[in-house]
This record gives C-alpha cells, structure tokens and sequence, in this order.
C-alpha cells in the first residue's frame, strides 16, 4: 500500500483534522532542528510510522499541537488497542480523537468523512467496503490502524477537578483513515524459526495484532506452514482462548501457533497452560505489559533495545540486540552448558564408582588399600577441577541442534551415560582388582623384597588408574557418538590440560615418591599403564552398541515389575 503523501489529494478540512489527530494522540515527538536538516520522530514503532506519515502529508507538528490545547489523555493499552485525546480548539469546539486497531475502531464508526470532507453515514455497504480493505491489507501483513474522531460538547466536559476520571465517549465516530503499517520480518528471523523447529523448539506467535496481519506474517517468518492452511486452534484469536475453561486452554495449548488480537494476559494463560502440560516454556516481550508472562514463563527473554525495565527486570536473559536469532544462540549455549555439565558428572561418576570399589573390596578382603589419601588427593583434582575445567569449557556443537530438548521431568542422569559409566567403572575396577591380588605375580615381582614389590604393584595400580582416567576424559567429551574425537584439537584448555596432567603424573611418579608413597616405575610398567588406559576407548566404542531403554531405569523396571503383576497366568 502507497499512502497518499500529498495533503492536496483531500479536503482541506480531512487533511487538518487528520493532521489534528496524528499530532495531538501520540505518545512519540517530532523534532525539526531549527538549522535545517532531518527532522527526528520518536516513539514506538507504530506511532513513529503514523507520524512520519503526517509529515509526508505536510504536517508541522509544533503548529499543530498549538492549535488546539489538550483537555484530556486516554493513552493507548494493549488491553483496548486504542488511545484516545480530548482537544479544544479556538472557537471552543471540542474533538475527540482516536486512535487504534482497525477493526475495534471501525466498529465504533457511525459515520465517515468523504473526500470533501462531507460527513457520510456508515452505511452497511460502506462499512462492509472499510472492513474488506482492512483484511485485505492484514492479508499482505500489514498492521491497521483506524483513525476516527468525534465532536464533543465543552459545556459536557467534566471540570479540571474531575476531568481525570473523565472516560472519553468511544461511540458515534467519524472514521477519518485507515492505514497500513508494514513491519517486515527481519532478515534472519525466518532461518532461526526454522533452527528452532529443527532443534524441537516449537516457536509460537502471541500478539496484539489482527488475526491475519497475525497469520500473513506468521507465514512469511515461517511459523506458519504454508502448505497447510491452518484453522482453529493453531490459529485463535485472543478472546476464543481467553473465553474457555482451563482444562479447555490445556487441551488446544499444544496446538496453538498464531495468537492474534491477544491482550497481554493471553500470553499469561498460554504460558501457564503449557506449563500445566509439562512443557518448558520460553517467552520473549518488551512491554511492561509482557511482564507477567515474562516472569511465569522458565525462561523470560527481555529485548534489550526496545524492552521496558519492567520487562527487562521480569526476565532471566536480556537480549542485546533485540534479535530473535539471538533466541538460537540461548538455546545452542543453554543446551551446551547442559551437556557439558552431564560429561563432567558421568566422567567424575566414573572416578568415584571406581576407586570406591577398588579401595572397600581391598580394604575388606586384604585389610590394605591400594590407592592412598595423597594418591586419592590427586586423582581428585584430575576429576575435579581438571576434569571441570577440561569438559564444561567445551564450546557448543552444532549436533546440539539436532535432538530433541530435555524434558522437565528428564533425569539429569541418561541411560546412555549410565551406561558408559557402567562399562569403564566395570572395566576398571576389574583390572585393577586383580592386579591388585595377584599383581606381583603378573608384574613378576617375585624377586623383589616384599615391602618393594608392593610398593611397585601399589604404584603401578595408582598409575594404570590415573591414565585409565586421562584417556577416560576424551570418552567423556561424547557420551552418545562413537567418534569422540570430533573437534579436539580445537579445544584448546582440553587438550591443554590432559598435557598437564600427563606430566605431573610422570613428575609425581619419577620425581614426587616421597610425597605419594610410590616409586619409580620401569619403562615397560608404565607402558603397560598406558596400554590398560589405552583400552578404554575401544571399549566405549564398543559400549556403545549396548541398547538402553527409552524410559529412565526407574520407570523401566517399574513398568517391568508391573507388567508381571499384570499377567499372572504367563507366570503361572
Ligand atoms: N500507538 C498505537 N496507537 C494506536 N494503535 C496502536 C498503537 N500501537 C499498536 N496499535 C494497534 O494495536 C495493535 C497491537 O496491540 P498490542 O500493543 O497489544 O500488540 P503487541 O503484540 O504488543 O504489538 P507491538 O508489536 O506493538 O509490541 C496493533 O495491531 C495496532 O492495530
Ligand atoms: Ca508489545
């Protein structure tokens, strides 16, 4: 749509009250600088493009404002969808303007100013012609919005004491225009809906605006599938939401994609319905009035341009710079820093599970320990700061898009990394076990002064253990791909850390005995050391052709035990 940009092509009484009620019902501001030079339009997006109209129309904004004297202020708010002004001009005769939504203005128009400014009244036919070109613009997903006025009496205009509980008569309106505001879908916006459904993020669309300006630019972002026209209730208007019980809003949450003509509590209803269902729910808003579903939601995202403080202080994450792409990087951070922490907790699981057995069998069965308290000390920091250090600092892949999210309910723990656990906890403590009983044997230490022998065995079994962890840590880096080496050596810090752990292990051994209780080992033990370690990624690999259940092993066995409960003639 081209608006007419020549104030010549109306009336001159269209053009002047047109201009009256662009410059007088605004909450934006023009700025002409005295010297010449671009003139500055303030305001939200809606009112500077209504504005900026007026000026093409010719408006000179301080002239306008000066020409009538304002009695009263209805600001506009997303509940009503429009905004309204009292003004008095000089022969004392009192207009009352509005401005907003097309469709909610339109309906209160009784009548209509022509082209020469005559007043017509609203006839069915016309109002039929007005609302068809409302729709076809919300088609070509522009926004609409009305601009009609009224005149008032100033003998009926409340004193100043009272004016403030004045609420401005809405009915009876002359409509004066119609315009459409285009507000394009930013590039990038469509790439990221499109990573966000791929990623299982299912990206929905709650808004003020008409249900087709909604759904044409629903369609053009991707939200919407244009292959399949969508109806009720993937898309629904605010009020038909709003209007059902509780149980009737969980029902068709699920389905929801575009929500038009929504009031800002919609947006609360939906975000709880989701939640009721179980689903983690992500919301992003700017206005104040986004700030209950911000806050309700599990991840409030405030825009940081646009975003009001109230919104922003309702929210978790503030983005920048007011981008919806930005939502793909949260998520792609979010579920790093997840998975990062999982690897950290199935390497350091290992760790403990390991040496715990290792230590109580021997304890329990031979009275001794193999892996002493300064021993332990060290292992400790390898799995702890080390091992944190080493694998939460893995930066983001993009395999990380391509599953599913994590549930609310889902165990921190998977079943794959129980799993994993399992084979190198398993792995470990069986060898270690028995070169814990008949180590000397095997290392053929029978030559050696016992005291000295067990000392070597106990080094040994100190040292096999720690390089089972170093190369243990790689199979950590991806609990659920066979090739764990993907992108290593571009992690930096983590390769950076297994070389210092590989050497203050050789300092410890060859240098530090005192201190841990071990001796120095000959270079066919500690190759052998490296070989026990080495074993460990073959056997991940292998690991991983083990099946797990869907369901966690908890509910496994409970539906397991439950369904032999259920069917007791199998048994019998
Ligand atoms: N400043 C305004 N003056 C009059 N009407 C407006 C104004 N801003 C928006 N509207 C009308 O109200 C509708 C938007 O209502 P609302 O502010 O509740 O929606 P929203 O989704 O929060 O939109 P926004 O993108 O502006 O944040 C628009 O479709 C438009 O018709
Ligand atoms: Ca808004």
């Amino acid at each position: 749509m081209n608006p007419p940009d020549n104030a010549k092509q109306f009336s001159s009484t269209i053009s002047s009250l047109i201009l009256e009620g662009i410059a007088q019902n605004t909450t934006g501001d023009v700025f002409e600088p005295e010297e010449g030079g671009a003139i500055e339009v303030t305001g939200s997006p809606t009112e500077k493009a209504i504005l900026d109209w007026g000026i093409k129309l010719g408006m000179k904004f301080a002239d306008v404002r000066l020409k009538s004297s304002i009695l009263h202020v209805f600001p506009f708010n997303s509940e009503k969808k429009r905004g309204g002004v009292a003004v008095q001009l000089s022969d004392s005769m009192v207009h009352i303007h509005w401005k907003g939504a097309a469709e909610l203005v339109l309906a209160s128009c009784t009548s209509w100013l022509d082209n020469n400014g005559l007043v017509e009244p609203m006839t069915p036919d016309k109002m039929n012609e007005f609302t068809k070109s409302v729709e076809d613009m919300a088609a070509v997903s522009l926004r609409c919005v009305a601009l009609a006025y009224r005149l008032f009496d100033l003998q009926n205009v409340p004193s100043e004491e009272q004016r403030d509980n004045w609420k401005l008569p809405e009915d009876d309106l002359i409509l004066l225009a119609i315009v459409g505001i285009k507000d394009p879908c930013r590039p990038g916006v469509k790439e990221a809906v499109q990573l966000c459904t791929h990623a299982g993020v299912k990206v929905r669309m709650v808004t003020g605006d008409n249900i087709q300006t909604a759904k044409a630019i629903a369609l053009e972002c991707g939200i919407l599938d244009p292959n399949d026209v969508p109806g009720e209730p993937t898309l629904i208007e605010g009020r038909a939401f709003r209007a059902l019980s509780e149980e009737g809003r969980e029902a068709i949450a699920d389905k929801i994609s575009v929500m038009g003509r929504s009031s800002p509590n919609d947006k609360l209803l939906l975000v709880k319905a989701l939640k009721n269902k179980g689903h983690v729910v992500a919301v992003t808003g700017d206005g104040t009035n986004d700030a209950p579903a911000l806050h309700e939601a599990d991840i409030g995202l405030a825009m940081g341009i646009s975003g009001t403080e109230v919104a922003k202080e309702s929210s978790d994450i503030i983005i920048l710079d007011d981008n919806f792409a930005s939502v793909v990087k949260v998520v792609r951070w979010g579920r790093s820093v997840y998975a990062n922490i999982q690897k950290f907790i199935q390497f350091q699981l290992t760790v403990n599970v390991a040496a715990l057995v290792i230590n109580v069998v021997a304890a329990v069965t031979a009275g001794e320990v193999p892996l002493n308290a300064v021993q332990l000390l060290w292992i400790n920091l390898i799995m702890d700061t080390l091992g944190a250090l080493a694998l939460a600092t893995e930066p983001p892949t993009d395999q990380l898009m391509n599953r599913p999210p994590v549930g609310r309910r889902e165990p921190l723990i998977t079943n794959i990394m129980w799993r994993n656990l399992f084979v190198q906890a398993l792995y470990q403590i069986a060898v270690l076990l028995v070169l814990n009983f008949s180590g000397k044997s095997i290392l053929q230490l029978k030559d050696e002064t016992v005291d000295h022998a067990d000392k070597v065995k106990n080094t040994f079994i100190f040292n096999t253990f720690v390089f089972c962890q170093i190369f243990n840590e790689f199979n950590a880096r991806k609990p659920d791909e066979k090739n764990v080496f993907t992108g290593v050596t571009r992690n930096h810090l983590f390769m950076g850390i297994i070389g210092t752990t590989l050497v203050l292990q050789i300092l410890i051994i060859e240098f530090l005995g005192k201190f841990t209780s071990t001796v120095r080992l000959n270079w066919k033990l500690w190759f052998v050391s490296v070989a026990i370690g080495i074993v460990s990624w073959p056997l991940a690999v292998l690991g991983k052709f083990i099946p797990v259940p869907q369901i966690s092993f908890k509910d496994y066995i409970v539906n397991c035990y439950s369904r032999r409960k259920g069917a007791p003639e199998k048994l019998g």
